[in-house]
């Protein structure tokens, strides 16, 4: 059968998705499933990594009847992923000692604490790229370790294997033959020395983790494995790409050369500048971090890592109920002619770049008699273009680059209100692509490359085109006073836990 489509698997933070592209790059089919957030504690979130391989596997599935494409039509599949979520198995039995425990989780801000007062805090940075945080996977590894029974022993036996979502896809895709990651995932765990490519023997012995456990790290557009017959009717689809969703999506937007930077909008909201083969360190509270290794190198990238973006929105239907849909936040927000003086910091776990603060937590501030529910939605979603101007000054001062328009996707990128004010708020314009799901069209690219589906990057690029661009049109003084009005709502969120 001719091979016409990529299949791309996005395991986000909240749903699988499964997208099939065309050799334009357009989609074809979509089918995604949400799955259950776990919050045991407060400040603590896992997964039941049962249940993402399950949901991924079924929309994957799904997708194909439902476009009534066959499995032997696929060239390949590309992966993308949630990253910095860790999940530890069992090698013989295949099954999770533990739940994942996902990168919004604060369990292990007392170990990241024990590592500063340690003195590590520089030779990390210098190393991964990374600041001290519970965000990334290194402390999410040895807690599991510690913490469940004979984990540590298992592990020490070389019966433990450690994955992010993308090594434990390719595991079961696979049916337990491969254990692999690629660089831009890799570059997430907080384990792995980001300038000598490889898993960092120093921050192993000191968070005392098994290099036993850790897969091999590999290219991000490469055949790292075939699936298992059973998976799809007898189809040996070859994996052919694998990165970290927001690598993907910086890939999928055509951000091929330095200088070139896109935001993501989703659970989080993650700004990420290519830097090609430098690695630039930032001085600003920004990561450094491998985009992908293709063509035989790999590049870095700057990022700004956001922890609540359309989380919030969430937060507003499931917790609050002042919102049935996310999408009603546009028309809600738009009732009111501004934000009558209310902040809303949505520091749920902690506050990420740049004040990199796992004990902040959320504030509303500002309230008067007269604040309704539509100011409290308002500033909500203002909160997540304030945010993003913090990390795009800090992007601009680390890299010397005064951007001029910011490329944007994600789910969150739907909101015309969001947008128009995320321009304002930075006075830079805001390009909206076609394809907003730039994260799994990366992952296709990937793979698509890897198999010689699509020829080189410059094809690739050349399919990118915008759907809207969003002008800056507020007043100089309006927007200054709005931000100052934020920061100083920050102020009072930072360091709430341990107050
Ligand atoms: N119209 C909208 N306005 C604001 N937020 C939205 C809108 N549509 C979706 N969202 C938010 O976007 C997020 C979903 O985006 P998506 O890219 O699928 O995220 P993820 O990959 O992190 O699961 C959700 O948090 C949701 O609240
Ligand atoms: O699931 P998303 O799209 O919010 O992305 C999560 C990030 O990869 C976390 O670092």
């Amino acid at each position: 059968m001719e091979k016409k489509y990529i299949l791309a698997l996005d395991q986000g933070t909240t749903s699988s998705r499964a997208i099939i592209f065309d050799h334009d790059g357009n989609i074809v089919s979509t089918s995604q499933k949400e799955f259950t957030q776990i919050y045991p504690k407060p400040g603590w979130v896992e997964h039941d990594p049962m249940e993402i391989w399950g949901t991924q596997s079924g929309v994957a599935r799904e997708v194909l009847e439902r476009a009534g494409i066959s499995p032997f039509e696929i060239a390949a599949i590309g992966i993308t992923n949630q990253r910095e979520t860790t999940v530890v198995w069992d090698k013989n039995t295949g099954k999770p000692i533990y739940n994942a425990i996902v990168w919004q989780c604060r369990r292990t801000a007392n170990i990241c604490d024990e590592l500063k007062a340690r003195g590590l805090e520089e030779y990390i940075r210098e190393n991964t790229g990374l600041v001290v945080d519970a965000y990334f996977s290194g402390t999410k590894v040895k807690w599991i370790l510690d913490n469940v029974e004979g984990a540590r022993e298992k592990a020490e036996k070389g019966e433990l294997l450690f994955g992010n979502i993308d090594t434990w896809l390719i595991w079961n895709l696979t049916r337990g033959k491969v254990h692999v990651t690629d660089y831009s995932n890799a570059s997430r765990t907080m384990l792995f020395n980001i300038k000598e490519l490889k898993w960092d023997e120093k921050i192993l012995s000191e968070l005392d983790i098994p290099a036993a456990m850790l897969p091999e790290v590999k290219p991000s557009s490469y055949v790292y494995g075939h699936t298992d017959q059973a998976t799809f009717g007898g189809a040996m689809i070859p994996i052919a790409g694998a990165a970290g969703d927001q690598q993907a999506a910086l890939f999928g937007q055509g951000c091929f050369l330095p200088g070139m930077a896109k935001n993501t909008y989703g659970t989080g909201c993650f700004m990420l500048m290519n830097t090609g083969e430098k690695m630039v360190p930032s001085k600003n509270g920004l990561l450094t971090t491998l985009a992908w290794g293709v063509d035989g190198k790999v590049e870095y990238a700057l990022e700004g890592s956001i922890f609540i973006a359309g989380a919030v929105v969430q937060w507003l239907r499931d917790e609050l109920k002042i919102i049935r849909d996310a999408e009603d936040t546009e028309y809600m927000a738009t009732k009111v002619k501004d934000n009558n003086g209310v902040y809303l910091v949505p520091a749920f776990v902690g506050l990420g770049a740049p004040y990199w603060d796992m004990y902040a937590r959320g504030t509303i501030v500002g309230l008067t008699r007269g604040a309704k529910a539509e100011h409290i939605i308002r500033a909500a979603l203002e909160s997540i273009a304030y945010q993003t101007r913090d990390v795009l000054e800090a992007m601009q001062e680390d890299s010397g680059i005064a951007l001029q328009t910011l490329k944007v996707d994600g789910g969150a990128v739907a909101n015309n209100f969001l947008m128009q004010f995320q321009a304002d708020i930075l006075g830079v314009e805001v390009d909206r692509p076609k394809v907003i799901e730039t994260t799994a069209l990366g992952a296709a690219f990937l793979a698509g490359l890897a198999v010689g589906f699509w020829k080189d990057k410059k094809e690739i690029a050349a399919k990118w085109s915008v759907d809207r661009t969003f002008k800056p049109q507020m007043d100089e003084a309006d927007k200054e006073k709005l931000y100052k009005g934020w920061k100083r709502a920050v102020e009072r969120a930072l360091k709430w836990e341990q107050e």
